[in-house]
């Protein structure tokens, strides 16, 4: 499927306060792509919060909260600046054009619309999302094993970091070291271990299920647990459910100190984020401790540390 084809599957959201104009925009674009309308910002806001939509189409001028302001608290919001906002408008000095380009407009469209103009300005936009969301994408998945990456990791770690901060809820981490790897692939081969690698990365996946947990892969043979919210226990908890999930794989390494079959060991830190607390670095240090005494202690197994100031 290419780009455009992707596209035309997008889902719009047409904001503007006279109804007329909302049903010429759906009467041209609600055959290609799925439309939501609202007829203010604060609607507008709840929607794009509620469906992410791919696209905005937002009209500069309204009563009460206009274009500009909800361009504004678009892009103010993490999770909602990356939707690209073509402006609606009647207005087309140079002017109206610099100040909603500043707000963050990606394009405009002007009143009275021309249809065909419309449509292909909806095409590129959605087109350039789909391309700019595979990009962003491919920089946060490792290649291999199609989990998250260790940059990937990093970013969450620091906003999970400030949340719990702000909730004063714990914030827990699991390294995981697959044991013995380098003999796995000394006796089956470098590409039977890259195989070893998606297999436990996808059982391990099963795991860690709750929203804002993540897996990723943290480098090597090596892997990471982010658990929000997750007291020492609730992560003890992943952990045994992890080697459980290995296990049971049964993948052979008859070169295991550990066992016959592939197992891994894990090292978990938990702290309650504060200020004057370790930082969010020492976090996962303090985990890899624990996981260096899992392996100290004869591998297969995990062990739990505490963060000096929890
Ligand atoms: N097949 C494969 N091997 C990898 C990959 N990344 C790292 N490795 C191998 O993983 C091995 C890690 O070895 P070590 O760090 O010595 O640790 P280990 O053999 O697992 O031993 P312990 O951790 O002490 O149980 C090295 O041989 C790396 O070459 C990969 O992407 N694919």
């Amino acid at each position: 499927m290419t780009w455009t084809d992707q596209a035309r599957n997008g889902r719009l959201l047409i904001v503007d306060d006279a109804m007329e104009n909302i049903q010429i925009l759906n009467h041209v674009l609600g055959e290609e792509h799925e439309v939501l309308f609202a007829m203010n910002g604060v609607k507008a806001l709840e929607l794009a919060r509620q469906h992410r939509p791919d696209l905005i189409l937002l009209d500069a001028v309204m009563p009460e909260m206009d274009g500009y302001e909800v361009c504004a608290a678009l892009r103010a919001t993490e999770d909602l600046r990356d939707i690209p906002v073509i402006f609606v408008t009647a207005l087309t000095t140079p002017e109206d054009e610099t100040r909603a380009l500043e707000a963050g407009a990606v394009d405009f469209i002007t009143k009275p619309f021309n249809v065909a103009v419309v449509r292909a300005r909806v095409r590129t936009h959605l087109t350039l999302k789909r391309q700019s969301d595979a990009m962003r994408e491919l920089t946060l998945t490792d290649a291999l094993t199609g989990v998250a990456n260790r940059r990937s990791f990093n970013d969450a770690l620091d906003n999970e970091w400030r949340r719990c901060a702000r909730s004063h809820t714990p914030l827990s981490v699991i390294m995981i070291d697959i044991d013995h790897f380098k003999l796995y692939n000394d006796a089956y081969g470098h590409q039977a271990g890259d195989i070893c690698l998606r297999q436990v990365a996808n059982a391990m996946v099963q795991c860690a299920g709750r929203t804002p947990d993540l897996l990723a892969r943290y480098g090597g043979e090596e892997f990471v647990i982010l658990l929000p919210q997750a007291s020492a226990e609730g992560a003890e908890t992943v952990a045994q459910r992890i080697l459980a999930a290995v296990r049971e794989l049964a993948i052979p390494h008859r070169m295991s100190s550990a066992g016959d079959t592939v197992t891994v060991s894990l090292g978990i830190s938990t702290i309650v984020p504060a200020e004057g607390s370790c930082d969010a670095d020492s976090l996962v240090r303090v985990a890899d401790g624990a996981l260096y005494e899992a392996k100290k202690e004869g591998r297969n197994r995990y062990r739990i540390a505490r963060c000096a100031q929890e």
